[in-house]
């Protein structure tokens, strides 16, 4: 009988990538965490959610999987790479077999996501982003290991070099914070930069705007981030879909039109975003 993953031993990762006959292929965003200590902290930075139902994107070689199997429910593992989705299914077969992991082969950016409780990720970094702009907006709180620099932005404070559209849209969603800088020599092979675990908790932004006409004007303001956002506004009317920049400018508060976007405060853009709609035949 298979044992139950809780009451084992932890896999030790290099034993892992070993029976996987693998070697991270950087060109895919292969870089697998081989320090047991940051493997088992990963869950213990969402012991305070509900844990029911954990999505894992890009599992890898099952290092973190078979951490988080310890604690939540269910494991739903999303993997790209059909090799490892082979693999993780052999080794993890006994939690596969008893409804425990689902192993989704396929790209995170494009597979059905199912109703997940929370995510812990070690995330592909040229991704990022992307997978970040899908996965805030399901509300549920994330663990995810970034690039250092990516995690500063995502909780950047207006006014600093960092605060941008990924920062924006992160406070939007959600309180972020950074819980542990991991180095390079914590993964095989090691990434270029350093890394970052970031938390993020959701909780409702303490503004009202339509949220595709919010996204649309802050996309289209920071591609102009060293204008002021008098210049911003009427120079992006091709990327927010203002249709009357002139109508936004004449309503809008002088001192927010004399600022730049990298100072601008979420409800401060939703303020705008609001004008655009009413006055600047903004669609919702
Ligand atoms: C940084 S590694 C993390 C692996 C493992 N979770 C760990 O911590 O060791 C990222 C993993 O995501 C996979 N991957 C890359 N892009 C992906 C995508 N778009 N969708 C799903 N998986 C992806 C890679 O094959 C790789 O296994």
């Amino acid at each position: 009988m298979t044992e139950p993953e809780g009451s084992r031993a932890r896999r030790d990762p290099d034993a892992l990538l070993a029976r996987a006959g693998v070697r991270g292929d950087r060109n895919q965003d292969q870089h697998f965490l081989v320090d047991d200590r940051v493997l088992d902290r990963l869950p213990e930075y969402a012991t305070a959610f509900d844990t029911s139902h954990v999505l894992e994107v890009g599992a890898g070689t099952g290092g973190l999987t078979d951490r988080l199997l310890a604690d939540a429910e269910r494991v739903t593992a999303v993997e790209r790479d059909v090799r490892l989705v082979e693999f993780l299914r052999e080794e993890f077969a006994g939690a596969v077999d008893a409804g425990r992991l689902d192993v989704v082969a396929g790209d995170a950016l494009d597979v059905d996501l199912p109703e997940f409780s929370a995510s812990v990720s070690n995330l592909p970094y040229g991704s990022s982003s992307e997978l970040l702009f899908r996965l805030l907006p399901r509300e549920r709180p994330l663990v995810v290991m970034v690039q250092a620099e990516f995690a500063e932005r995502m909780v950047a404070d207006p006014g600093s070099s960092e605060y941008g559209r990924l920062s924006v849209t992160a406070g939007h969603y959600a309180d972020a914070e950074i819980v542990e800088r991991v180095p390079r020599e914590a993964f095989s092979p090691p990434p270029a930069v350093e890394s970052a675990v970031v938390r993020t908790t959701p909780r409702d932004p303490d503004y009202d705007v339509p949220e595709d006409a919010f996204f649309a004007f802050v996309r289209g303001v920071f591609t102009q981030r060293r204008k002021t956002m008098r210049n911003a506004i009427r120079n992006t009317t091709h990327i927010t879909g203002i249709a009357d920049a002139a109508a936004v400018v004449a309503a809008a508060d002088e001192d927010l039109l004399a600022s730049r976007a990298g100072e601008l405060r979420p409800q401060e853009f939703a303020a705008l975003t609001t004008l655009a709609i009413e006055d600047g035949g903004l669609a919702v």
